[in-house]
C-alpha cells in the first residue's frame, strides 16, 4: 500500500472517537497501514498533539473490539499529528497545507491524500472550496476525499453537492461513505453465488416467493434529534442503507464481477425499480411514529416526549414498503422493505421465502412452512435455511434451522474494511454518484408526500414490530414478516 498523509476533519467528534480510530487501531494491529502514514487529525478545538493521543487513546479503550495492547501503542499513537482549524476560514487552509507538506518532508513520504470529511453536512462545500483554492487537492500524488452520509436531504441538494466534488474531485477519487456497504456478510453477498454453485439453483427465481429486508433497532433517536427529526428513518436509512441491501440482494450475477460491473448491475437494478407514485403511495408504504413501550422491560418515552424533538413533529420513526424490481430476474417477486426505531430486536437481515409446492391447506394441515433463506447481517453474522422435517411419530413435519455462523471477535468491522479500501483505491463497497442519485429519485416523490403530511403517520409502541399496517401489507399478498 502507498505511503500517505491521512487528514481527518472532524477529529475531535463523536464519530472518529466511535469509529474511525478504532479501525484504525485495528488496521495497525493487521498491519494493514501503509508502512509509512501522517495522520493529521483537525478540529477548532485547542488540542495539542499529546492531547489528541491521549484521547485516541481513551477512544480505543472504549470502542476498540480488539483489548488495547501496551506494545506497539506508542507506535500507533505517535503517527498522529493535530492542527487547529476552523473550516470557514480561509487563512486555515494555508497553515493546513504548510503543515501537511512539513510531516510529509519529515517522514519522507510521497504527497498521496485521502481527505475524510467527518464533519456536518453544511461544511462539506467549503471544505472541498477550500482545498482546492489553497492547492491542498492540487498534490502530485493521488488525492482521494471520504465523504459521511448524508449525502444531500433530498435530490436538488445531493446534485448540488455532487456538482461541488466534482469540480475538485473526479468520480474515481470520490468514496462516500454507506456503512452498510462495509458489513462483512454484505460484502460477502456479491461472491456467495459465484463461490457456492448450489445457490445458483437455490435461488432460481420461479422459486422465490418474496424477498425480505429488515434493519431494526432498539434504540431510539438518542442525542441526536436535531438531525433526526428532519430526516426521519426514509432520509436516514431507506434512502442509503435500505436501498443499498436492495441492490446488493437484487445483484444477482453467478460471475465474479468487477467493479464497474457491479456498480453497472447495481445501477441497472435502480433504474427498474418501479416508482412509487403519489396514487399508489398509501397501498405500498407504511410510515409510523414510536409511542411510550418497553425495551427489554424498561420504559421508554414516546418520540414526540424524546430531548429535542418538536412536540407536534410529524417525522416517520418506522417505514415499510412493498417494492418491484421490473427487470427479468425480479418480475413479479415483491421486495419488502422496513427499518424503524424502538423495535423489538435488533436485527439487520435478508429473507428470501421460497414458493410451496401444492395445495396451501393440506401444506398447512401436514405443518409445512415456506422454506427460507436468511442471511443475518448484524449484529450476528450468519446465513440459515429453514427447511421441514417429518417428526418422530411421522405424522407431521416441523420446521429446522441449518445454520452456518460466522461469529468472530476477529472479524472486521465495517469501518476498517472501508477505511482499507480507500487507502487502496477500491471503490467496489463505497455508494457512486449514479446510485445515489437513482436512491434520491426514487425517494423524492414520498419526500414530497410526506412534506405534505399526504401519508398517514401510524403509532406503533415502542418494543413492538411497528405498526399493524406494516403487517397488511404483506397480508394483502398472502405473506408475512419472517422473525426466526
Ligand atoms: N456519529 C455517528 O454515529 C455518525 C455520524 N455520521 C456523520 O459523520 C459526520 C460527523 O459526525 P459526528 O462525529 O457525530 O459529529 P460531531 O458533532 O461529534 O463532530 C463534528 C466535528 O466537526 C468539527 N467541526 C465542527 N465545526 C467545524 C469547523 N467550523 N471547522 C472545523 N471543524 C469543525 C468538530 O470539531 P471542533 O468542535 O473541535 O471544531 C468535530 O470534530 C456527520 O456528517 C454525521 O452525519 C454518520 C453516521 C454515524
Ligand atoms: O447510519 C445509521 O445507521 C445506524 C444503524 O447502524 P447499524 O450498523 O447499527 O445497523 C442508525 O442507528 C443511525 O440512525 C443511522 O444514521
Amino acid at each position: 500500500m502507498d505511503n500517505m498523509t491521512f487528514v481527518l476533519f472532524g477529529a475531535t467528534g463523536d464519530l472518529a472517537k466511535r469509529k474511525i480510530y478504532p479501525a484504525l487501531y485495528n488496521l495497525y494491529r493487521e498491519g494493514r497501514m501503509p508502512e509509512k502514514i501522517s495522520v493529521v487529525g483537525l478540529g477548532r478545538r485547542e488540542y495539542t498533539d499529546s492531547k489528541l493521543q491521549s484521547v485516541i487513546k481513551e477512544a480505543l479503550e472504549s470502542f476498540s473490539r480488539r483489548e488495547v495492547e501496551p506494545s506497539g501503542l506508542e507506535e500507533f499513537l505517535e503517527k498522529f499529528r493535530y492542527c487547529i482549524f476552523d473550516a470557514t476560514k480561509p487563512e486555515s487552509y494555508d497553515k493546513l497545507h504548510q503543515f501537511i507538506k512539513d510531516r510529509e518532508s519529515e517522514l519522507d513520504i510521497p504527497d498521496n491524500r485521502l481527505f475524510y470529511l467527518s464533519v456536518a453536512p453544511t461544511l462539506i462545500k467549503t471544505i472541498t472550496e477550500g482545498l482546492h483554492e489553497s492547492g491542498i487537492s492540487s498534490n502530485a500524488g493521488w488525492k482521494r476525499l471520504m465523504v459521511e452520509k448524508p449525502f444531500g436531504s433530498d435530490l436538488v441538494t445531493a446534485r448540488d453537492l455532487n456538482k461541488k466534488l466534482k469540480e475538485v474531485f473526479t468520480e474515481d477519487e470520490i468514496f462516500r461513505i454507506d456503512h452498510y456497504l462495509g458489513k462483512p456478510m454484505v460484502q460477502k453477498l456479491e461472491s456467495l453465488v459465484h463461490a457456492n454453485p448450489m445457490l445458483k439453483a437455490l435461488l432460481d427465481h420461479d422459486q422465490i416467493s418474496n424477498v425480505q429486508i429488515t434493519a431494526s433497532e432498539t434504540v431510539g433517536v438518542g442525542t441526536r434529534a436535531a438531525y433526526y427529526d428532519q430526516a426521519g428513518a426514509i432520509r436516514d436509512m431507506v434512502q442509503n442503507h435500505l436501498l443499498q441491501l436492495v441492490m446488493m440482494t437484487a445483484l444477482y450475477n453467478p460471475d465474479k464481477m468487477s467493479t464497474s460491473e457491479i456498480e453497472a448491475e447495481k445501477r441497472g437494478i435502480m433504474e427498474s425499480l418501479k416508482p412509487i407514485t403519489k396514487e399508489n403511495m398509501e397501498e405500498n408504504v407504511v410510515r409510523g411514529q414510536y409511542a411510550a413501550g418497553q425495551i427489554e422491560g424498561q420504559a421508554v418515552p414516546a418520540y414526540l416526549e424524546e430531548a429535542g424533538v418538536a412536540e407536534d413533529s410529524n417525522n416517520d420513526t418506522f417505514f415499510a414498503a412493498r417494492l418491484e424490481i421490473d427487470n427479468e430476474n425480479w418480475r413479479g417477486i415483491p421486495f419488502y422493505i422496513r427499518t424503524g426505531k424502538r423495535m423489538k430486536k435488533k436485527s439487520t437481515r435478508i429473507v428470501v421465502e421460497f414458493k410451496c409446492d401444492g395445495d396451501e391447506e393440506a401444506l398447512k394441515d401436514d405443518g409445512i412452512e415456506p422454506n427460507l433463506l436468511i442471511i443475518e447481517i448484524n449484529p450476528n453474522e450468519s446465513m440459515t435455511l429453514k427447511i421441514n422435517i417429518k417428526n418422530q411419530s411421522e405424522e407431521k413435519f416441523e420446521p429446522e434451522y441449518i445454520t452456518f455462523s460466522n461469529v468472530s471477535a476477529t472479524q472486521p468491522e465495517a469501518y476498517e474494511l472501508l477505511l482499507h479500501d480507500a487507502m487502496q483505491g477500491n471503490e467496489t463497497f463505497f455508494a457512486h454518484w449514479k446510485e445515489v442519485e437513482l436512491s434520491w429519485k426514487w425517494v423524492q416523490p414520498l419526500l414530497d408526500e410526506f412534506e405534505k403530511d399526504g401519508l398517514p403517520l401510524y403509532k406503533y409502541p415502542a418494543g413492538s414490530d411497528g405498526p399493524e399496517e406494516a403487517h397488511h401489507l404483506l397480508k394483502e399478498d398472502g405473506h408475512q414478516w419472517w422473525y426466526v
